[in-house]
């Protein structure tokens, strides 16, 4: 099998076994490592042996190298060529190249290890942090030192981002001053009280109590966490603990020797790992491993301690002209009781206490994190360093974010408050190309933090990847639910003349990034025991991780020269992993190298056998391995030709015939363990299916009540408004009827006084008429009235006359009823009544020529009449016009006894 790299590898892969977990390994071993050729270095190629119970095949793979068990983490850094990728991004000679280091496998097989380190050993990342500081020494341009150097950087980013300087970030994550906590949103913290893990040698305690429990006059290594981190990594602040400790000399720092109790009970100070004035002089530490040159290191102009006798000691705080540096930590070989000795202590915080971000958004005060104590210093890689160009000056910005749930999230800025659900939640970012970066893309909107030292730089990274998504499943008690990236930015600049001309002189910054990927692992529901929001999490990692899978496998394919684009953009992950690892199109001022990748995959030879062989699949089909299947039955090859029978002999046939056989249940038992992988990924997807359906449901039922709540708001409001409005029209017409009674009390007031006025005024004085009195004005008003008057009486003889009319016509259809023989007669003298309209008739036609009395007469004689007709007393109409008219009165009386007395009976009801 082939293992060498090919030009348009996406990675170099290799495989790190962990080992046997003696609490939880209970399964047998099904990986083994072939012993390398005779021409190999190192061991390349493992066998996977299927557990005896079923009947599968026997796979081997080739990595580029394979780390067995005992591998240490300076063998794996050195082996896998990390030094070669930092390098490449240092860039000492050229454009460099962007590089990016990631780590693959099962849940619970140690990538996390691997790439973070423990409590006692370093990661990758750290050591890569530690070679670039190292290497790049005084060049590296502090934030502190260059108060403009962010607003520089930021130009020339492509990222949209905001960038800070380090002390500013760890001063607002850290402090325990209330009123700094701009960056710090409620997310950041937690509610629940802190447990610390302390070191073996130490009992538990509360990391909090460590902090308080700060004696003022104790030497000022003793410091207290309530320090801010700013002012002991040397900012330009008032100084911190650390400054006024140097500026007093080593004296104070080296009698830091106190009674053990008091010790355990105070020292919670970060100790910076071999950074300091003078480095002390350690023992290079020795590869167990044969390692194979990586590619390019054989040749590259990375030097090693074995062919560096001297490690050149660093200038950092040595400068006169850089006063600042002076105020950093003094040296380790200074503080010989929490350097890497047994009385070291490393606090942590256990997974308990790293709350997912969900826990976190539901906060709601302002909390604050709790500085870690002193962090790991082995493996030393002091003895490497890589030459850089010193001509330059440079800058190192850290930003780190996660894909959870196929979404960004940045790690290193806040929690925002939702308006709507006024929870704590970090915004997902965008992966997409920019103004200043339209050939490639960019997570768009991180925060980045600029750091001068290694200090700032690890304290970056603790402070971020406690903001990262974890749990405790059944497979691992602190299991990574979101892929995390930390991406190291090295910018770089020419200073004139090789000096430092701060951001004055320099030109635009360029630079390569170092991406170091932690991937969440692949798990199997029934494996680890996942439920409702970590299934869910869990499906969304497994399908990503096929995605990966698949984009292994089109390196075998296509290679670089031909992405497949379609597949790349399928999820988060491996857009971000692979959209920059293709060479960029034709604008050659916007031209980047195309990244280099290592991958290491992890594997726990006691672990998930199907889902450490799926993995293996896919990561060694990206090495161009093929799977050689050998049944286990199956003879060793040397013994079996030297016992093949003849050929055409019927044993030979038969032995055909069972090879074909086995190579059949071969390839039945491949397809079945497809199978069962692709079940359960069925298994979880419709799990997730089912949540989004249950989830849909909940949603229409809450729709379905705020339409409801929605109606009834809806029809109170407008029986509301209909009340409102009723009332103020029954306003509006009870003013008008009272307009109109008083208008038409006002009109019969005009008749009364007119009656009651002097008969000097000529009623029948037409306005026609030529012939004006004298009186003019008051003639003429009253004229007016008159004719009003006079039209409404019109009106009302008219009515009378009708009212009449129809009462005669009733009473002769009455009397008819009673007295046939008196009606026929009565109907033969219809004219009864006709003297009095002949009368009133007259009177209207003569009304110009009688008297006021003769006309007011005549018109209270009607009324007379009205009454007498239907219209007299209780009808309203004789109580509303006859009120107060004796007169009247008298008449209708004398006419009712008239009229009735003509036809009826004296015991007629009528
Ligand atoms: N090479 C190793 N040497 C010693 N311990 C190891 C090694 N690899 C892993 N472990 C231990 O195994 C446990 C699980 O490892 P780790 O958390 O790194 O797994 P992981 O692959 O990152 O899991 P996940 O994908 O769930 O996050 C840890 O306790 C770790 O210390």
């Amino acid at each position: 099998m082939d293992t060498q790299p090919t030009s348009h590898s996406l990675f170099e892969v290799y495989l790190r076994l962990r080992p046997a977990n003696t609490v939880s390994t209970s399964g047998d071993r099904f990986l083994d490592v072939d012993t390398p050729e005779p021409s190999e270095s190192a061991p390349k190629h493992i066998t996977l042996n299927p557990p005896a119970d079923r009947r599968r095949a026997i796979e081997k793979f080739a990595f580029t190298q394979v780390f067995e068990e005992d591998a240490t983490q300076l063998d794996v850094f050195h082996c896998t060529g990390v030094a070669g990728l930092v390098e490449g991004v240092l860039a000492p000679y050229g454009d460099g190249t962007d590089a990016l280091l990631a780590t693959l496998g099962v849940t619970g097989s140690g990538k996390t290890h691997t790439m973070l380190g423990t409590r006692s050993q370093r990661g990758l990342t750290q050591m890569s942090l530690d070679l670039i500081y190292r290497s790049l020494g005084h060049r590296v341009l502090d934030p502190s030192t260059y108060p403009n150097l962010e607003q520089s950087i930021s130009a020339s980013d492509p990222s949209e981002t905001n960038i800070l300087p380090a002390t500013a970030y760890l001063e607002s994550v850290y402090s325990t001053d209330p009123t700094i906590s701009f960056l710090r949103g409620s997310g950041n913290g937690r509610s629940t009280p802190l447990q610390v893990r302390p070191s073996a040698s130490f009992p538990a305690r509360s990391f909090a109590s460590v902090s308080s429990r700060v004696p003022t006059d104790k030497p000022i290594c003793r410091t207290s966490s309530t320090s801010s981190v700013a002012h002991q990594f040397g900012a330009r602040t008032p100084a911190g603990p650390f400054q006024q400790a140097q500026r007093s000399a080593s004296i104070r720092l080296v009698v830091a020797e106190e009674p053990e109790q008091e010790e355990e009970e105070s020292t919670v100070f970060f100790t910076p790992p071999s950074r300091a004035g003078t480095v002390t002089p350690t023992q290079k530490p020795t590869s167990k491993l044969p390692c194979p040159s990586p590619s390019g290191l054989g040749n590259s102009p990375l030097q090693r301690s074995s062919r560096l006798p001297t490690y050149p000691p660093q200038r950092v705080g040595t400068s006169p002209t850089e006063p600042q540096q002076q105020l950093r930590p003094v040296a380790s070989s200074a503080l010989p009781r929490f350097t890497a000795t047994s009385s070291l202590r490393f606090a942590t915080v256990t997974a308990a206490t790293r709350p997912s971000n969900r826990d976190q958004q539901n906060e709601s005060s302002t909390p604050r994190r709790f500085r870690p104590s002193t962090l790991p210093q082995n493996p030393d890689i002091s003895h490497l360093t890589i030459p850089v160009d010193a001509s330059a000056e440079y800058a190192i910005v850290i930003s780190m974010y996660e894909v959870y749930n196929d979404r960004i999230f940045d790690l290193l800025s806040s929690p925002v408050k939702s308006a709507a659900t006024k929870e704590y939640r970090r915004r997902p970012l965008l992966f997409k190309p920019t103004e200043l970066s339209p050939d490639r893309k960019v997570v768009a909107g991180l925060r980045k933090v600029v750091c001068g030292s290694l200090d700032q730089a690890l304290m970056v990274l603790e402070a971020g990847l406690q903001e990262r998504r974890v749990a405790g499943t059944e497979s691992n008690t602190h299991s990574s639910r979101s892929h995390g990236f930390f991406v190291v930015e090295v910018k770089k600049r020419f200073s004139l003349g090789g000096q430092h001309t701060g951001w004055y002189g320099g030109a635009g910054w360029t630079g390569n990034s170092l991406t170091i990927v932690d991937l969440a692992g692949s798990e199997r529901a029934r494996d680890a025991k996942t439920v409702g929001q970590t299934l869910a999490e869990a499906g969304k990692i497994n399908e990503s991780l096929m995605y990966l899978g698949q984009c292994l496998q089109m390196q075998v394919a296509g290679g670089k020269e031909k992405p497949n684009l379609g597949l790349i953009r399928r999820c988060k992950l491996t857009e971000l992993l692979f959209t920059n690892s293709f060479p960029t199109g034709n604008n050659q001022q916007q031209h980047r190298n195309p990244q280099k990748g290592i991958m290491i995959v992890t594997a726990d030879p006691h672990g998930d056998f199907n889902a450490t062989s799926q993995i293996l699949r896919y990561s060694a089909l990206a090495k161009e391995v093929t799977v050689p299947r050998q049944p286990p039955s199956f003879p060793p090859a040397n013994s079996f030709s030297n016992s093949l029978p003849p050929i055409g002999s019927p044993n030979h046939q038969y032995l055909s015939f069972q090879q074909t056989l086995e190579s059949a249940a071969l390839e039945i038992s491949r397809l079945q363990e497809d199978l069962t992988y692709l079940r359960h990924a069925l298994d979880s997807e419709r799990s997730l299916r089912e949540q989004a359906e249950a989830h849909l449901l909940s949603m229409e039922d809450k729709m379905v009540e705020l339409e409801q709540a929605i109606r009834e708001d809806c029809a109170e409001e407008f029986e509301k408004r209909l009340e409102l409005e009723v009332n103020r029209w029954k306003t509006i017409v009870d003013g008008e009827r009272e307009r109109g009674e008083e208008f038409w009390r006002g009109k019969w007031g005009v008749f009364e006084r007119m009656v009651e006025a002097d008969g000097d005024v000529d009623m029948d004085m037409d306005v026609d008429s030529p012939k004006k009195p004298e009186n003019t004005t008051l003639v003429e008003t009253r004229s007016v009235e008159d004719r009003e008057a006079r039209r409404q009486l019109e009106i009302f003889a008219d009515e009378n006359e009708r009212l009449q009319r129809e009462n005669e016509s009733l009473k002769q259809a009455l009397a008819a009823c009673i007295d046939p023989a008196k009606s026929t007669s009565k109907n033969k003298s219809p004219s009864r009544r006709s003297p009095s309209r002949s009368r009133r008739k007259k009177a209207q036609l003569n009304y110009a020529e009688d008297d006021d009395d003769g006309f007011f007469q005549e018109l209270k004689r009607d009324q007379g009449d009205m009454a007498m007709d239907g219209f007299g007393e209780g009808n309203g109409v004789s109580g509303s016009h006859g009120t107060g008219s004796p007169t009247k009165k008298k008449r209708i009386r004398r006419l009712g006894a008239k009229k009735w007395g003509q036809g009826l009976d004296d015991d007629d009801p009528f």
